[in-house]
């Protein structure tokens, strides 16, 4: 095994019924990359994605085969092994979703919510709510209406928010299934200054359709084509 690697998947396989959507995809992925993943619509992208925090079975349907290993707090885990803390692992594996997603509350408590879940006490959470925000590079324009509801930010200022609550419970592994395609260009930019900014304490896995961007930004970029997942650069 490739010990250095962060994410390992060895003849993975996922299929919807008798329908295969993609594999089998042997891979070995560095830490404190960013992997971009493109290819046409309909390929199995986002399936992909979900697959290193078990999204997927949320649904209900579908089927994994193979082994996914992630190095997780320096230890290597099969996150699909029978006793899995799946919460845990969404803890070390963050999410960010192509539509930002704030909850119908504050922006201060869509910050701490992942606090609140983790049962954390509350005394603790202001500080880190504004260490979220400062890397989300969002602080400075919302410390004043941190009461406000987060619904009335702009989609860019919403997308920081989303990725300022994904890091909350410092991840090492974030997923982002095409961040920037609701937002403008000023907004797209300043997320992409970000996600290179993160690069260094986390290892992001990014579904995009922007070959610019993912030129820009990425350190390997796939294509998911035919049912298999092929690195063109
Ligand atoms: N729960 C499900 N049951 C059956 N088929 C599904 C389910 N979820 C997704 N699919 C199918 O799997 C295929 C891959 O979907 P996925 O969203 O992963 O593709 P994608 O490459 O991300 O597409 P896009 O670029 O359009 O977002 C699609 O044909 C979709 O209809």
């Amino acid at each position: 095994m490739d010990s250095s690697a962060k994410i390992i998947t060895r003849s993975l396989t996922f299929s919807y019924g008798k329908r295969l959507l993609f594999g089998p995809i042997d891979l070995a992925l560095p830490e404190n990359n960013i992997i971009a993943v493109t290819g046409p619509s309909g390929a199995g992208k986002s399936t992909f994605l979900s697959i290193f925090n078990r999204l997927w079975e949320e649904n209900g349907t579908g089927h994994v085969s193979g082994t996914v290993l992630l190095r997780l707090a320096g230890t290597v885990a099969d996150i699909y092994r029978n006793d899995l803390d799946l919460s845990a692992l969404r803890r070390k594996v963050g999410m960010v979703f192509q539509t930002p997603n704030p909850l119908p509350m504050s922006i201060r408590k869509n910050v701490a919510f992942p606090l609140f879940l983790a049962g954390r006490r509350e005394g603790e959470r202001d500080h880190l709510v504004e260490r979220a925000l400062q890397r989300a590079h969002l602080f400075d324009e919302v410390k004043d209406r941190l009461h406000e509801d987060a619904r009335n930010l702009s989609g860019g200022q919403q997308q920081r928010l989303c990725i300022a609550r994904a890091l909350m419970l410092e991840p090492e592994i974030l997923l982002l299934d095409e961040p920037t395609s609701s937002l403008d260009g000023t907004s797209s930019a300043g997320i992409e200054a970000l996600l290179v900014e993160l690069r260094q304490t986390c290892t992001l896995l990014m579904v995009s359709h922007y070959q610019d961007q993912v030129r820009r930004i990425a350190d390997q970029v796939f294509e998911m084509i035919d049912q298999n997942l092929v690195r063109i650069a």
